[in-house]
């Protein structure tokens, strides 16, 4: 509960669509990702925290997996909020964050996601931590465009167990968020945001240059974290050169940051 990451981070309107199903055809725990068997130890992680009956959980992800979109995550949200309406175990929204989160955290698959996603917006962790009990604040902010370059995969568990790594983004993470802090505005967040990819050291070269090729139209991109992906919150007058720019480099997606909580459809 106590675990997790300070910083900040844009929630997208995409995410991960879950769905679980639970009876008598159902007889072993099975995670199915995109229709494809997973081993999905993170909703596992979250099915086990709630019941020792066998589900079958099948998501479907509009955002990219692996490629720091916290999609471990946002599934783990997806299983527990779902179990909770097929079970009828009427847990309040924060214990059922709470459990993604504790999931998230014992598997590695990630620090911040599951307390960013339970808010919603351009979300600033404060201290770390399980949802209901890390301090957030927020950076006020329209339904703003977000674009992103999805360059390829990188896997947030061998970052988040490499020390060395960990003591870099952590050095990284601190000057960036006392940066922040002083002008918590939306450029200025960018502006860190950038600065801590260069810092952190966990850009590839690729990255490097998408974030330099936008630089060169006077936008300013970040590295999505933990992934071999850009993003960037360009005005409407700068959108279509830069959807051009991050074409070069990837697949191009477009969202808008969501400023309200989880759905539950
Ligand atoms: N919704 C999901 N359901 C089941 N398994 C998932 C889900 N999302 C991701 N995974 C699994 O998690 C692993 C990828 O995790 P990883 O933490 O690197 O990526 P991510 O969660 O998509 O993004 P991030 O880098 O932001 O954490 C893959 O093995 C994938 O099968
Ligand atoms: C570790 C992390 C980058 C993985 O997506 C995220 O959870 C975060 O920002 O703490």
């Amino acid at each position: 509960m106590k675990k997790g990451s300070t910083g900040c981070g844009v929630v997208l309107d995409g995410g991960v669509h879950t769905t679980v199903t639970i009876g008598e055809e159902i007889t072993n725990t099975e995670i199915f990702l995109n229709k494809n068997k997973v081993v999905g130890d993170t909703s596992r992680a979250v099915v086990e925290a709630i019941t020792e009956l066998p589900v079958k959980v099948e998501s479907i992800s509009d955002i990219p997996i692996g490629c720091g979109f916290g999609a471990s995550g946002a599934g783990a949200l997806g299983t527990a909020y779902a179990l909770n309406y097929a079970l009828g175990l009427d847990l309040t929204a924060s214990k059922l964050n709470d459990i993604a989160h504790v999931a998230e955290v014992g598997n590695g698959s990630g620090l911040g996601d599951v307390t960013g996603q339970a808010h919603g917006g351009i979300l600033i962790r404060k201290t770390p931590g399980a949802p209901s009990i890390a301090s957030v604040d927020c950076i006020p902010s329209k339904e703003n465009d977000v674009y992103c370059a999805v360059l390829g995969e990188l896997s947030t568990k061998s970052v988040l167990s490499n020390p060395e790594m960990v003591k870099n983004i952590n050095a990284a993470g601190k000057e960036a968020m006392k940066k922040l802090m002083q002008k918590p505005s939306v450029e200025n967040f960018m502006t860190c945001s950038k600065e801590f990819t260069m810092q952190g050291k966990l850009a590839s070269e690729k990255v490097l240059d998408a974030i330099e090729a936008a630089d060169s139209i006077g936008v300013t991109a970040s590295q999505a974290m933990l992934g071999n992906a850009v993003f960037s919150m360009p005005s409407p007058s700068t959108n279509y050169e830069l959807e051009e720019i991050f074409s070069e480099f990837g697949t191009v997606l477009k969202f808008k940051v969501m400023t309200g909580s989880i759905k539950i459809t």
